[in-house]
């Protein structure tokens, strides 16, 4: 007996931007191939088809894949883990480090911050920030910021911010940010220190579970096709390093 054919088209959702740069050879790698302008900054088109009948891909802010994916908008999706930790979707399952995307979620301050009482919102005594019962972070991760200082028994008072966190400590809008580095070059030109290290981070092929108990053969066999992508990439990036 034949197995039926699937009538619902999968949806891999990716993130704008240097991931689905950085993630487009692995996908050819995989075999999947999106139409031309999936690759095009310019163009205002959001889902695109592959070469896969089957597969159409989404292209949506990398903030919102895991988001799409938890709500089985999309059943796969390419995200990074910094997004993972902040959404922390129990929907979610990661099966593959794709190895792009590295960076770090980290803590920083001014360079020459005196530390004393000086600045917006903080509560406790002495120049050293672990000592701190309250401090005031920019940050576009909320729940990340809050666990991590919540596990120091520092309450975090959050000012969400989308982009240019660099600045909301050199405009007093708070002691500490919490954001992305990766070489450190951003925090440099703005006058900022990493003080502390809260997660490496990757980008991810993520699944929405229900999905995969639902198409186990249809999705799993996507998974296994990134894998091998991932696999025959190994050699050459170990022939570079
Ligand atoms: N400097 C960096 N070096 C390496 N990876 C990074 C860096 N900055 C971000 N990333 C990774 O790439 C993902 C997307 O970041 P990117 O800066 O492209 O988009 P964004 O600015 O977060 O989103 P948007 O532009 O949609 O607001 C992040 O979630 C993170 O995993
Ligand atoms: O340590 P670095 O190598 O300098 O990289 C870190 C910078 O990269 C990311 O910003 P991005 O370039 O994505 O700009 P955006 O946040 O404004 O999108 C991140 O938010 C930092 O600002």
């Amino acid at each position: 007996m034949t197995a039926p054919i699937p009538d619902t088209k999968l949806v891999l959702a990716l993130p704008k931007g240097r991931i689905l740069k950085a993630a487009s050879p692995l996908l050819a790698g995989a075999g999947i191939l999106p139409a031309a302008d999936c690759l095009d900054e310019g163009s205002r088109r959001l889902r695109f088809p592959t070469n896969d009948p089957m597969l159409d891909v989404v292209r949506v802010r990398s903030f919102d894949v895991a988001t799409f994916v938890a709500f089985g908008g999309a059943q796969l999706g390419i995200c990074g883990a910094d997004v993972l930790m902040e959404f922390d979707y129990p929907e979610i399952y990661a099966p593959l480090d794709l190895r792009i995307g590295a960076c770090r979620v980290s803590v920083a301050r001014p360079r020459e911050q005196g530390t004393g009482e000086q600045g917006t919102g903080k509560q406790g005594t002495g120049d050293n920030p672990a000592r701190w019962s309250r401090v005031r972070v920019a940050t576009k991760y909320p729940a990340i910021t809050r666990r991590h200082f919540a596990a120091r028994g520092i309450n975090a008072d959050i000012v969400h911010l989308h982009g240019a966190m660099e600045l909301a400590p050199v405009l007093d809008l708070s002691q500490l940010i919490v954001d992305l580095v990766d070489t450190g070059s951003t925090l440099r030109a703005n006058g900022l220190e990493e003080t502390e290290t809260i997660a490496h981070v990757t980008s991810r092929l993520i699944v929405n579970r229900t999905a995969l108990k639902t198409q186990p053969e249809r999705i799993g066999a996507l998974i296994a096709r990134f894998r091998q992508a991932l696999g025959a990439q190994a050699p050459r990036e170990a022939a570079t390093a």
